[in-house]
């Protein structure tokens, strides 16, 4: 905020009772990270090629080159500056739009890394990281995305040449989707079947050069270009999802990626000790960075609808005094604060899920493969959650705001365009959470054996306990014990996986039962993951957290999360018996009063997000809650108001105006 400016939100942050800074602290990671996202931001909102306010009124074409232009004067500064790794990503956040870097940086470059032989990556990387080559990760086809089985691109091992030959032996086997793929990537890592002497070896992943380095035409026997305008506009027009065809192309062996499986120049097979599913590792990568977007696009639209909620005011004017604000409408507060909590919940959820993935590398790196399967479960099943949630919560927000969240500048309609496909890429929520549910039926299965489950799993190893305990809550203050509230959630989840496998048992043939069942076992998967959101948000809180008031807010928070879910998902918890309805109730009430708790913190809790308004890019949002003068002046702005009388007057409204009505009875 420009310093005099007047504050319309001041009001609001005298009532906090918490350290604003202290928070923003703690929702950044670390007092390190939050300078550096600080600086970032400033770096990125002063400098004028990183403006974006007009983004929704350009064409594909303009927007698209916009875009080009951005990434090429990102990475100017990057490397005049000598940015680091996290502060080229902040940049990255706070540029805030989706470009072909994403791909190359976030799919390709981990490919390789995750993929490729050391000699392979010692090749391929120094060429990657200073962007001499760009790359883009592609796997989807027209016919198969969730089923990456079923690909039918096909690398053929010729042995005469040493080569692979990679082709397109049908429509369906077009790659169709990959980022950065359409107009600007040099290079892909593409998936398909790895055929040697007649045998198929199943998927893997090829480096293949699609364009020329020098004129950046495509190489012989690629066919190659942009499959069209997405949802919305703005928002994820600025990248070129690409369609790809093969016809034949040829590309030396030493480009396939031979980490999990290597195929020698005499052309035998060899499968390494690492297990195939490496081959899906860049995925659970990526999975595990979506669940922290997950949080930044969730708080970024909670702050919009918190703040104009303060500014708000309909009804309830008493003498001719103000009217009321429509943050206090009970109503306002018990849609709002949930998914206040819920942005929080995902912020440390998904700090928790960065260290699990970090763990499990370290692993990888030294051989140890025993905790691939939680890994892939538990990245899996959040990204679905987190993501589902953060698009209805988007579209809940822009409802929160009345009419004028309809309107491109409250910045919702293009946050929300731009977000939903995250309920689709890096894997179908739905289909996730069906390889969440095979994880949990296959632990439950194993509980006899004498196999002891760990990490997310561990509570399933008190299955005797929580298959028959009875939640003891008698107050609604009772609903604010973590561990009642953490044990009613395990009870629900445990009960829910058991009575799943207790049904597939009936089944003669698994997966048959699998396919049947398969809507329940996705509320299976969903409520486990739910419980782990909770759990991580109450083991946050047993760290030290520094700043007057600051925890007793998170607590306030995580209750809220909690208690939400659970008012939510009622039915489950009270058809599995986890708790009764005199207890839903209680638990209902303490929500309430927790709503009373959150109302004098809303506008600190969202602003210790630290977003800028250049990031916020919303009228509504606006730090200073300066909402009507800006949206009055805006609406000039439009290109529509450029003339008074509009283009088109003379063809089409004024012979409508001047028509001889003859035989119309009007
Ligand atoms: C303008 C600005 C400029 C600024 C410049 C600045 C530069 C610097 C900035 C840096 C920026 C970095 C940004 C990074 C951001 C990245 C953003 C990326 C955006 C995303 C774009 C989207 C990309 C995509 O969508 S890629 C395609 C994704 N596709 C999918 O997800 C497909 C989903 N399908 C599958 O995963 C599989 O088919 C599956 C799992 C459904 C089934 O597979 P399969 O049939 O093989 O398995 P099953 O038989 O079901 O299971 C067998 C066995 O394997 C286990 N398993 C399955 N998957 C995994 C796994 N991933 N890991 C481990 N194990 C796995 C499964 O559980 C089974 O185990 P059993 O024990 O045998 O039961
Ligand atoms: C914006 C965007 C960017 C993308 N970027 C890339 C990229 O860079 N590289 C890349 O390779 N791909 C990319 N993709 C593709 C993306 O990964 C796939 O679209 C995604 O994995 C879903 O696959 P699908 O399209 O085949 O959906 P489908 O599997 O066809 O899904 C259609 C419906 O079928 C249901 N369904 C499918 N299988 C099952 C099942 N077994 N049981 C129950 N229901 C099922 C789904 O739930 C869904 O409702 C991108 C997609 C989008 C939208």
């Amino acid at each position: 905020m420009e310093v005099g400016a007047p504050d319309y939100l001041a009001g609001e942050r005298q009532t906090a009772e918490f350290d604003v800074e202290s928070m923003k602290v703690t929702w950044a990671g670390s007092r390190h990270a939050l300078e550096v996202s600080d600086r970032m931001a400033r770096l990125v909102a002063s400098d004028p090629v990183f403006r974006k306010d007009n983004r929704v009124m350009l064409s594909r074409k303009e927007l698209f080159k916009n875009t080009l232009r951005k990434a090429a004067h990102a990475w100017k500064r990057i490397v005049e500056l000598r940015l680091t790794e996290e502060e080229a990503s902040r940049v990255r956040f706070f540029v805030d739009e989706p470009a072909f870097t994403d791909l190359h940086w976030g799919m390709f470059v981990p490919a390789i890394k995750g993929q490729g032989t050391e000699e392979q990556q010692q090749k391929w990387l120094p060429l990657a990281y200073k962007m001499q080559i760009i790359g883009c990760y592609a796997q989807t086809e027209l016919g198969h995305g969730s089923n990456v089985q079923g690909l039918e691109t096909t690398a053929t091992f010729d042995p005469k040449t040493d080569e692979f030959i990679i082709h397109s032996p049908t429509l369906t086997s077009s790659k169709w989707w990959p980022g950065g793929l359409g107009k600007v990537s040099t290079h892909a890592v593409a998936y398909a079947r790895l055929i040697v002497d007649g045998q198929e070896h199943g998927v893997h992943g090829f480096i293949v050069q699609l364009r020329s380095l020098d004129d950046h035409m495509p190489l012989p026997g690629i066919t190659v270009g942009d499959i069209g305008m997405k949802f919305g506009s703005g928002a994820y027009n600025s990248m070129d999802n690409g369609v790809l065809r093969f016809d034949n192309v040829r590309i030396p062996r030493d480009q396939m990626l031979m980490r999990v499986l290597q195929v020698t120049r005499e052309g035998k097979v060899i499968q390494s000790d690492v297990p195939r599913q490496l081959i899906y590792g860049t995925m659970v990568f990526v999975r595990q960075t979506i669940v922290a977007d997950a949080s930044c696009a969730l708080s970024r639209a909670v702050c919009i609808a918190t703040r104009y909620s303060a500014v708000r005011r309909q009804f309830g004017s008493q003498n001719g005094g103000p009217e009321t604000q429509v943050i206090d409408y009970k109503t306002q507060q018990s849609r709002l604060f949930p998914l206040l909590a819920s942005a929080y919940a995902f912020r440390f959820v998904s700090e928790w899920l960065k260290s699990l993935y970090t763990d499990v590398t370290e692993k990888l790196q030294r051989g140890e493969f025993s905790t691939l399967p939680e890994a892939h479960a538990c990245t899996a099943g959040l990204k679905s959650i987190t993501t589902s949630a953060t698009a209805d919560a988007i579209e809940e927000c822009r409802k929160l705001c009345g009419g004028h969240g309809y309107l491109a500048n409250s910045g919702l309609p293009e946050l929300f365009a731009v977000y939903v496909p995250a309920c689709t890429y890096e894997g179908d929520n739905t289909v996730l959470l069906l390889q969440v549910a095979r994880f949990l039926v296959k632990t439950v299965s194993q509980l006899g054996s004498g196999k002891v489950p760990v990490g997310t799993t561990a509570y399933m190893g008190r299955a005797r306990h929580l298959i028959q305990c009875k939640s003891n809550v008698q107050s609604a203050e009772d609903w604010l014990n973590p561990q009642v509230v953490v044990e009613a959630f395990e009870a629900r989840s445990l009960r829910m996986s058991v009575a799943c496998a207790e049904n597939l048992a009936k089944f003669p043939n698994p997966e048959e039962g699998f396919a049947q069942l398969a809507a329940d076992l996705v509320e299976a998967a969903a409520a486990h993951c739910q419980l782990i959101v909770v759990t991580k948000f109450f083991e946050k809180l047993q760290q030290d957290i520094p700043g007057k008031g600051v925890k007793k807010q998170l607590q306030i928070l995580s209750s809220v999360y909690a208690l939400y879910i659970l008012h939510k998902h009622l039915g489950d918890f009270l058809s599995t018996g986890s708790i009764t309805p005199k207890q839903g109730a209680l638990a209902n009430d303490q929500l309430r009063s927790l709503y009373s708790k959150i109302r004098p913190n809303a506008v600190a809790l969202v602003d210790a997000f630290n977003y800028t308004d250049h990031y916020l890019s919303s009228v509504l949002g606006r730090y200073d809650g300066n909402v009507y003068p800006t949206l009055y002046e805006e609406a000039w702005k439009d290109p529509l108001n450029d003339s008074v009388v509009p283009d088109g007057y003379q063809e089409y409204i004024r012979p409508l105006l001047k028509q001889q009505i003859r035989n119309a009875r009007l």
